[in-house]
């Protein structure tokens, strides 16, 4: 590892945000499915006015001039209605097309039949053409995270793509000979638990996650080769383990050899603080998460959501807030993040190694550095991709 002295946690995040940010690619029209996640690149605009007719907001009849009024047939939604003559009532669905020369709509509960008549309480019971929208009117503008109601709100204005930046590709890639991936834990070696749960946090931050590589061989060569097979199908390699210095850490030797290069090499925050983030020539981009698995998380919680938004032309992620339950200790010059529950209150097992405080847990209470949380205190909370 290089001697570089730790980023602070909150510059880590947004540095991390604005080289995903300006790396972005080129935004595309991209199906709903494929748009969901990232932001507008360019307004959205009503095609039709919403709604494109008048449509019926009850059940009822529709009717014109003075009751009762004389039944005259039934519109259905997704029918065409005959205009409606003087002193006519026709039956009416919700959502159906409002008849030219209605005057109201009687709900059918309070509607009484008799004879081929109708009589009731008639009232403007329908939605106006252009009500939520006009044609041509810009309903949101470009730089909106594309969320599934804006989804919807796309496809009733008219639309079935939107301009949008594409889900990077990711792959992990998981060093560490000790690791296994079958059976239990035995004779030194362990379960990798990074393998099966970090494309999960990815996809939720926006990514297009392949499936991970790896236990890779701790040697320089298989490191090399791994990162080499997994760069040439991704636009962002997280690895996991190897940040440091063991004997067997390649990681920093690996990014050498390929020729990447530091976008932030190491944090001050903790756990996690070995983490990094690099840049390989061809501009893709990989993240050394540490191998302590709540570690690897901070990782992605620091630098991989934040660089994934940037990717996508989002915004930094937002912070939440939690009121703290108990004092939470500072970590000197060092951010702590602290596993919080809803309520506030700092989790067990919340050791670096573990992952039992973490499955259970709000997210990150952000503890400043030379600051201590105290009971009562507000303070902001780090979420977690898929948690
Ligand atoms: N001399 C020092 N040693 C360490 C320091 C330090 O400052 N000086 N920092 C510690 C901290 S903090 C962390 S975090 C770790 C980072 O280590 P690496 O990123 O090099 O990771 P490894 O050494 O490969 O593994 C650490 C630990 O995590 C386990 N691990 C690794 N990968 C997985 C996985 N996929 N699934 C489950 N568990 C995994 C591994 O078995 C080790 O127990 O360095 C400390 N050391
Ligand atoms: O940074 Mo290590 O991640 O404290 O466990």
């Amino acid at each position: 590892m290089t001697s570089t002295s730790p980023l602070p946690w909150a510059e880590a995040r947004e540095t991390a945000w604005a080289a995903g940010y300006a790396a972005r690619p080129a935004a595309v029209e991209l199906p709903f499915a494929e748009a969901v996640g990232s932001a507008l690149a360019a307004p959205l605009v009503a095609v039709s006015d919403l709604p494109a007719f008048p449509t019926s907001a009850v059940d009822g009849w529709a009717v014109a001039g003075a009751g009762p009024w004389r039944i005259d047939g039934e519109v259905l939604a997704g029918q065409v209605p005959k205009a409606l003559g003087l002193d006519q009532a026709v039956k009416i669905a919700t959502g159906a097309q409002v008849p030219e020369g209605a005057e109201g709509i009687i709900r059918l509960e309070h509607s009484k039949v008799e004879d081929g008549l109708v009589d009731g309480p008639a009232a403007r019971e329908w939605r106006e053409a252009g009500e939520e929208a006009v044609q041509g009117e810009a309903l949101f503008a470009a730089g909106t995270p594309i969320s599934p109601p804006v989804v919807g709100l796309a496809a009733a204005a008219g639309h079935a793509t939107l301009p949008s930046h594409p889900r990077p590709a990711t792959r992990v890639v998981v060093f560490g000979d000790e690791l296994l991936t079958s059976g239990v834990s035995r004779e030194g070696r362990v379960r990798d638990s990074l393998g099966p749960m970090v494309p999960h946090m990815l996809t939720a931050a926006g990514a297009a996650a392949g499936p991970s590589i790896g236990p890779v061989e701790d040697t320089l060569e298989a490191h090399v080769a791994a990162l080499r097979e997994a760069l040439a199908d991704a636009d962002l390699v997280c690895t996991t383990g190897g940040t440091m210095v063991g004997p067997v850490d390649h990681l920093h030797a690996a990014l050498a050899e390929i020729g990447a290069e530091y976008v932030i090499n190491t944090v001050a925050v903790r756990p996690g603080f070995p983490m990094l983030l690099a840049r390989t020539k061809d501009g893709k981009f990989i993240a050394g998460l540490p191998g302590n698995p709540q570690s690897a998380v901070i990782a992605v919680v620091s630098l991989v959501a934040p660089l994934l938004a940037g990717l996508r032309g989002l915004a930094l992620p937002p912070l939440g807030a939690a009121r703290l339950a108990e004092d939470v200790p500072g970590r000197g010059g060092f951010t702590h993040l602290a596993l919080v529950d809803r309520a506030g209150h700092r989790l067990g097992h919340h050791g670096s190694a573990m992952l039992r405080g973490l499955a259970g847990a709000a997210g990150f209470a952000v503890i400043g550095p030379e600051q201590a949380g105290a009971a009562g205190q507000t303070v902001e909370l780090a979420l977690v991709p898929g948690v």
